[in-house]
C-alpha cells in the first residue's frame, strides 16, 4: 500500500512549523528571559561559569546586565538575583514556588546526603524543618544563653593561652562546642575529642570546595567522577573520597553517641535525645526516622558549625585590620559595664556600637555568599521577563552587601555607617544574612546570640593586633576570602592579647567567670 501524504510534503510542513512557529516563539521566549551575558550555541554560558570567586563575578555580570541575571548552562537554566528588592519580590513574596533546592550532586558526593539544607521542597523538608524550629525557636534560644555565654568565655582562655598558630582552631571549637552542645548534650573539655576531630574533616569539605554551589561541573555532569583524575573537572571526586567517610561518622556517631548515654541513663538534654525520646512514645523508630535524625543532625552540624566558625575569623581579621574601630567599640565597652566584669546578653541594648561592628562583620564578609540556592517550580513572569520553571535561583548575598545605592563605599569595614546620621550614615544593618522565605537558616536566633556574646566578649577582654614576622616588621593580612558554599578568611596573622591586667587575672580564674 502506497503513503497517502508524500514525505517531501511531510518534510516541508515541518520545516515551514519549525520557521514560522517555533522558531519565533522560542526567539520570543528567549527575547522575554532576564538579560545575561550572551550565550553559545549549545554549551550557552558554560564556558564563562565561574569557578572561583563566583558572588563578586556575577555581581560584576550584573552591574552591566541588571540585578536579575539570567545564564544558560546545557539543559540548566540559571537566575542570579544581586539586589534585596528582587530576593525579597520572589523568594519571600513567591515562597510558594521558590522554595525548593537544585540537586547538589557534590555535596552528596562528599556525603551529605539527606540533608535538610539539600531537601527538595516537600513533606520530608517540612518534617526536618518542623524538627529543627521544635528545638531552634527564639523563645528556646534564650535557654541556651548561658552555656553560649560559659563557651565565649572558653573562647578567650584558649586564645590567650594559644599560639597564634592556634587561634582558628579555638574559633572553630567555640562553634562546635555550642552546636554539639545542641545537637547531643555533649560538653567538649579536650582537644582530642572525637567531636573535634570529625567534624573538622567533615565541615572542611563545605569551605574549602571552591565553585558555584549546586553550579560545578560535578552537578551537571555527575558522571565525571568515574572519569580518570587527569581529566578536567574530575578533582572534586578526588577529595570526596577524602571526605565522605568522616561526613558519614559525623552522621552515625553523633546518633550512637547520644543512644549509649541515653542507655546507660547519662545523657543530658539534646536535639537527638529529645528526637529518640519523642520517637519511643509514639512507638516507631523506623529506619527512614532514623535517617532523618541523621540528616536533621548532620545539617545543624553541617549549617551551623562552620557558618559560626566563619563569622567569628571575619571579625578577628576586620579588628586587625582596624584598630580604630576596635578601640571605639572597646571604649563603649568600658563605659557602659566598667572593666570588672564581662559583657553579657542583657547588655546588648546598652552596646549600640558594638552591636554596628557585628552587624559589620556580616554585611563586609556574609558567610554564605551566594546563599543556598533556591529551585523556582513554575514559569513566572517578573519586572516583564520571563523565568522558568526548573531555574536555579542564586540570591546573591554578597552582591547585595555591595549594593551602592544602600551603602556608601560598600567594600569598606564601616561600622558607623549604621550610626543615626550625624555620627553616622543611618545605613540599615543588612537584613537578609540568614536567607529568604520558607528556606530561611533553621538557626538564625542560636546563631545570632553565640557571635553575639563571642564578639562583645572578645572586644571586652582582648586586643587583637598585627602580629610582627622574624624582621619585626608587621604582617598586614591581605583580607581575602575562600568563595565556596561558605565563604572564610584565607590564612592570616595576628596576636590576640588580654586587655588588661585585671581581665588577664579573671580569664585564669574560672570561677570568677
Ligand atoms: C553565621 C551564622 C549563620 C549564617 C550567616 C547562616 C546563613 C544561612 C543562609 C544564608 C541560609 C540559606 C537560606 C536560604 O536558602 O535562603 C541558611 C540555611 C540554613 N541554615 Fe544557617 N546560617 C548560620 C548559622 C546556622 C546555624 C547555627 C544553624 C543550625 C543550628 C543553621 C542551620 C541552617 C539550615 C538547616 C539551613 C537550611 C534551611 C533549609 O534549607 O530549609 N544555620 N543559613
Amino acid at each position: 500500500m502506497s503513503f497517502p501524504i508524500p514525505i517531501w510534503f511531510l518534510f516541508v510542513l515541518w520545516a515551514a512549523y519549525f520557521c514560522l512557529v517555533a522558531l519565533p516563539r522560542r526567539r520570543r521566549a528567549s527575547r522575554r528571559l532576564p538579560p545575561g551575558p550572551p550565550r553559545e550555541y549549545f554549551i550557552g554560558n558554560l564556558r564563562q561559569m565561574p569557578t572561583e570567586k563566583a558572588p563578586l563575578v556575577f555581581h560584576e555580570w550584573a552591574r552591566k546586565y541588571g540585578d536579575i541575571l539570567y545564564l544558560e548552562l546545557p539543559g540548566q537554566s540559571i537566575v542570579v538575583l544581586d539586589s534585596l528588592q528582587a530576593a525579597e519580590d520572589l523568594l519571600d513574596m513567591r515562597s510558594a514556588i521558590y522554595s525548593d533546592r537544585p540537586k547538589f550532586r557534590l555535596y552528596e558526593l562528599f556525603g551529605w546526603t539527606s540533608s535538610l539544607t539539600g531537601l527538595p521542597y516537600g513533606k520530608k523538608l517540612a518534617k526536618h524543618r518542623q524538627m529543627h524550629q521544635s528545638y531552634l525557636t527564639r523563645q528556646k534560644c534564650v535557654d541556651y544563653m548561658p552555656m553560649q555565654l560559659q563557651e565565649a568565655r572558653d573562647l578567650v582562655r584558649n586564645l590567650v593561652s594559644s599560639e597564634p598558630a592556634g587561634y582558628e582552631t579555638c574559633l572553630s571549637r567555640f562553634a562546635t562546642g555550642i552546636i554539639t552542645q545542641i545537637v547531643s548534650g555533649h560538653k567538649i573539655e579536650s582537644d582530642d575529642d572525637p567531636y573535634l576531630r570529625i567534624s573538622k574533616m567533615a565541615l572542611e569539605s563545605l569551605v574549602r570546595a571552591e565553585g558555584t554551589p549546586g553550579g560545578t561541573t560535578m552537578d551537571f555532569f555527575p558522571f565525571l567522577q568515574y572519569f580518570p583524575r587527569w581529566f578536567p573537572g574530575t578533582h572534586y571526586a578526588t577529595v570526596a573520597n577524602r571526605w565522605r567517610p568522616t561526613v558519614r561518622e559525623l552522621y552515625n556517631y553523633s546518633v550512637q553517641s547520644v543512644k549509649d548515654k541515653r542507655d546507660s541513663g547519662d545523657a543530658t538534654p539534646s536535639f537527638i535525645l529529645s528526637q529518640l525520646n519523642e520517637m519511643e512514645t509514639c512507638d516507631k523508630e523506623t529506619e527512614e526516622d532514623e535517617e532523618d535524625l541523621k540528616g536533621t543532625a548532620g545539617s545543624m552540624f553541617a549549617a551551623g558549625e562552620s557558618t559560626t566558625w566563619s563569622a567569628l575569623s571575619v571579625f578577628v581579621l576586620a579588628m586587625v585590620l582596624h584598630p580604630e574601630y576596635q578601640l571605639k567599640a572597646q571604649e563603649e565597652l568600658d563605659k557602659v559595664i566598667g572593666t570588672a566584669r564581662l559583657p553579657e546578653f542583657a547588655d546588648r541594648e546598652s552596646l549600640p556600637y558594638v552591636e554596628c561592628v557585628y552587624q559589620e562583620v556580616f554585611r563586609w564578609a556574609p558567610g554564605v555568599p551566594l546563599g543556598v540556592p533556591h529551585r523556582c517550580m513554575e514559569d513566572n513572569i517578573y519586572r516583564g521577563t520571563m523565568i522558568p520553571a526548573g531555574s536555579i535561583v542564586y540570591a546573591n548575598i554578597k552582591g547585595m552587601c555591595l549594593d551602592e545605592n544602600t551603602y556608601w563605599n560598600p567594600t569598606a569595614f564601616s561600622p558607623q555607617r549604621y550610626l543615626p546620621k550625624p555620627n553616622g550614615r543611618g545605613e540599615p544593618y543588612f537584613p537578609a544574612k540568614f536567607g529568604f522565605g520558607r528556606r530561611v537558616c533553621t538557626g538564625q536566633y542560636l546563631a545570632d546570640n553565640s557571635i553575639w556574646i563571642a564578639v562583645a566578649t572578645l572586644l571586652a577582654a582582648c586586643t587583637i593586633i598585627n602580629a610582627v614576622d622574624a624582621d619585626g616588621k608587621v604582617i598586614v593580612p591581605d583580607g581575602s576570602m575562600s568563595y565556596g558554599l561558605m565563604s572564610h578568611p584565607n590564612e592570616y596573622r595576628c596576636v590576640v592579647k588580654p586587655q588588661t591586667a585585671q581581665i588577664e587575672r579573671m580569664m585564669m580564674d574560672r570561677d570568677a567567670l
